[in-house]
Formats: C-alpha cells, sequence, structure tokens
C-alpha cells in the first residue's frame, strides 16, 4: 500500500441484511491482514460482537470494539474516534473494518473518518485513510423495503432523527463505493436483474456485487481505494440525471423505468401537493426541484424515498441572486446559462423519477395537469394558497406510512 495509514471500510446496510455475517466471512478469509473491528449496535447488548467473537475464528489477537447504546453517526461520533485513536495507539493491525447500526447514516460516519469531528482530540486522517464504503443490501427484502417501510424495526428508529426506513437505505446505496446484494440464495434470478437495474439507477459509480451468506471476496470491499468524498457525495443516480443536460426520454430495463420531467412553466401549488400525496406506490425514488406559482422566492425540493414524500422549501433560484453573485456561478457553470428565461431566470421544474414495473406516461399526463394552463398564467398567482409553508418552514412531509 502506497499510504502508511491504515485503511478503513465501513460496512452499513439495514437490519438483517447480512452486514455481521460479511464481516464474518472476511475476518476468516485468507487475505494475510490483521483487521480491527468497530462493531455499532443499537441495542443495550451488543449481539453483533458477540456473534462475531462466536462465529469467527480470532485467534485471540483481533480487536474488536462494541459500540452500543447509540449511533456512530450521530450520538457516538466522538465516542468511535476515541476507540479508533486508541487502537491506532497500539497499531497491532493493518486495517479497519467499521459495521455500521442498521440506522447509520453513511454520510457522517464517512466525514468522521475523511474529516475528523468538532472538537475531538483525536484527528483520525493522520492516521486512517477511507478506502471503501460498502453496503450491504438484503436482496430478499429490497421490495418490501419499498411497499410497506418496515425493513427496521421501531426500536432500530428511536433514533429523533424522524426518518424512516427507506430514506435511510436509499442513503446508504446512493453513498457508496461498493453494494454487495446479500441472500441472493433466496430470489430468482429474473428478480435479482430486476433489483440490480434498480440499484444501478439509484447509484452508478457503486461496484454492486451478488453473494449468498455474505461470500465477498475480500479483494471487493479490502483496500479497493475507491472511496473519494467528493465523488461519492455527487454519485445518486438521481443527481446524474439531473445534470443531464436536456430532458430524456424513459429508459426502460428489467421492469425498471426512470425518466426526467421538465417544464418550464410553474405548477399550480395545490394540484402538485394533491399528486405528490398520492404517487404511484411502484416509484422508488423521486427527487429534485420544482417550481410552485405564488413562491418564486424559493425552489421546491421533492424527496420520496419509497413510501415517504418530503416536499418544501429547499434551495435559492439564481434569478433572486445579486447579479454579480449570479455572474459568479454563470462563471463557474456557463452551462447554466443556456436555461435561462428572459423573465423567469432559472425558475423551472425538473423532477426524477426512478420506478418498477410502472407505466410513466399517465405520470407525465398527471404532471402536465398540475402546470399552469395559459388562462392561469395570467393569474395572481399570490392568491393561491400555499401547501408547502407550514409555520415553521420546516419540510412539509406529504405522506409516510
Ligand atoms: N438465506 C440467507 N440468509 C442469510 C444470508 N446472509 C445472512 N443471512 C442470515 O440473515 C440473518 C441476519 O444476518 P446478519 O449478518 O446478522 O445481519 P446484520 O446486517 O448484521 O444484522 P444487524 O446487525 O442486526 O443489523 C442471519 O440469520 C444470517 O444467517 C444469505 O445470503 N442468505
Amino acid at each position: 500500500m502506497v499510504s502508511d495509514r491504515i485503511p478503513v471500510t465501513v460496512l452499513s446496510g439495514p437490519l438483517g441484511a447480512g452486514k455481521t455475517t460479511v464481516l464474518n466471512h472476511v475476518l476468516t478469509a485468507d487475505h494475510g491482514l490483521e483487521v480491527a473491528v468497530v462493531v455499532n449496535d443499537m441495542g443495550e447488548v451488543n449481539v453483533d460482537a458477540e456473534h462475531v467473537t462466536q462465529q469467527s475464528d480470532l485467534g485471540g489477537d483481533q480487536e474488536i470494539i462494541e459500540m452500543s447504546n447509540g449511533c456512530i453517526c450521530c450520538r457516538l461520533r466522538g465516542d468511535m474516534l476515541e476507540e479508533v485513536g486508541r487502537l491506532a495507539d497500539r497499531r497491532e493491525f493493518d486495517y479497519l473494518l467499521v459495521e455500521s447500526s442498521g440506522i447509520s447514516e453513511p454520510i457522517p460516519v464517512a466525514q468522521t473518518f475523511a474529516m475528523g469531528f468538532e472538537d475531538a482530540d483525536f484527528d483520525p486522517t493522520d492516521t486512517y485513510e477511507l478506502d471503501t464504503m460498502v453496503t450491504v443490501v438484503n436482496a430478499h427484502s429490497f421490495w418490501e423495503s419499498f411497499d410497506s417501510g418496515s425493513a427496521l424495526t421501531e426500536q432500530e428508529l428511536d433514533d429523533d432523527s424522524g426518518r424512516v426506513p427507506e430514506e435511510v437505505l436509499l442513503d446508504q446505496i446512493e453513498f457508496c463505493d461498493v453494494l454487495l446484494l446479500n441472500k441472493c440464495d433466496l430470489v430468482p434470478d429474473d428478480d435479482l436483474e430486476e433489483i440490480e437495474t434498480v440499484l444501478e439507477r439509484l447509484q452508478p459509480r457503486a461496484e454492486i456485487v451478488r453473494t449468498e451468506f455474505g461470500d465477498v471476496a475480500p479483494d471487493d470491499i479490502l483496500g479497493t481505494d475507491r472511496f473519494d468524498f467528493e465523488r461519492a457525495q455527487s454519485s445518486a443516480g438521481w443527481k446524474h440525471e439531473l445534470k443531464h443536460d436536456h430532458y430524456h426520454d424513459p429508459q426502460e430495463e428489467h421492469g425498471v423505468t426512470s425518466f426526467v420531467y421538465q417544464r418550464d412553466r410553474p405548477f399550480h401549488p395545490e394540484r402538485i401537493a394533491a399528486l405528490l400525496a398520492d404517487l404511484p406506490d411502484e416509484l422508488i425514488r423521486a427527487k429534485g426541484f420544482f417550481w410552485s406559482a405564488g413562491r418564486e422566492d424559493v425552489a421546491m425540493g421533492i424527496d420520496k424515498a419509497g413510501t415517504s414524500v418530503r416536499a418544501g422549501p429547499s434551495g435559492q433560484w439564481l434569478a433572486n441572486l445579486p447579479k454579480a453573485q449570479r455572474e459568479q456561478y454563470f462563471a463557474a457553470r456557463p452551462g447554466l446559462k443556456d436555461d435561462w428565461d428572459e423573465e423567469w431566470g432559472d425558475r423551472m421544474t425538473r423532477l426524477v423519477f426512478i420506478g418498477r414495473e410502472f407505466d410513466d406516461e399517465p405520470l407525465i399526463e398527471r404532471l402536465d395537469d398540475c402546470v399552469l394552463s395559459d388562462t392561469e398564467m395570467d393569474e395572481d398567482w399570490g392568491r393561491y394558497a400555499d401547501p408547502f409553508e407550514p409555520e415553521d418552514r420546516r419540510e412539509l412531509a406529504l405522506s409516510s406510512r
């Protein structure tokens, strides 16, 4: 290895996807590395760490740090740094594997290793180098995760974040370098192809590896050198789609459809709010921004992950910025000028939809019905009711089963 820092692989993925199974598989594999392990579990007793110790023949010289009663992406961030700092002092290992809890959000965990954390004494960037972010996906329950949002238990969600399992799972999928599609033994090949196609749409940059009982080759997740914070952060499929310069036709493959919906006119606020509360169940992901008539001051964002839909004020239009500041954006990204409208500037709608076995045309028609008509374009939009501005100005959660 070129760097003398200790490489780190982080395993994420929902409860029961197979993270511990993968961990055990890798620990007992023949890779010649001394691996230290941090296991994060939300429960009082760290069941996972017990499993790791019981199941792997660690020969007594491997170190397992258990982090219970909290999540390493939030409450235990500082604690985790302390622990890995202590480990680093001894430096009796050459690789660090972290199994995060099912509800851990990958970005803060990655940030902790890539940038340190607040005023923690230990700076991990001196000693550690984030090598690979891995997400373990349960092929067997993948569709259920999006149908019912029941992939994680109530207890697992008790972390005050207010986020539903599908949102966390999508974060884990959209921010990673390697996707392990585990439990492939339980799913027919056709379904696996469909799931893989969805995963590719959600996260085109990741390497997808099919596994049974976590039987991954160590090289697939250790020492891959794939992690790059900037790239990981912009690697979500919807970001790619939004960056397409222009609208592209719906793409259908293995029953998976994705398309970008783009319009220059605003939506009628109440009509689009009603539609967003009633999106087809087959839609797995919807993301992007839209223009709501009467709210020329702010771009509205949509974030649909499975059955959870959030929409509300989320960003600035360049048209609202002082001219000098706007010019700076144009200088940095000349493409921005292409869609500039004389009257309305960059106000427009651009949404990405990714779904499975769904017909895009009826949805496009319904979206078009929400766009202002010619007559409405001449109305006083300020008189429209605004369903997107709740009192506390937080995002409006339209539906979350
Ligand atoms: N059939 C099948 N079962 C599997 C596979 N991988 C893991 N399992 C089983 O699934 C269950 C959960 O696996 P774990 O490895 O504990 O899952 P986890 O992601 O660590 O779960 P938490 O730590 O509780 O979040 C265990 O009973 C495993 O034996 C697989 O590929 N196929």
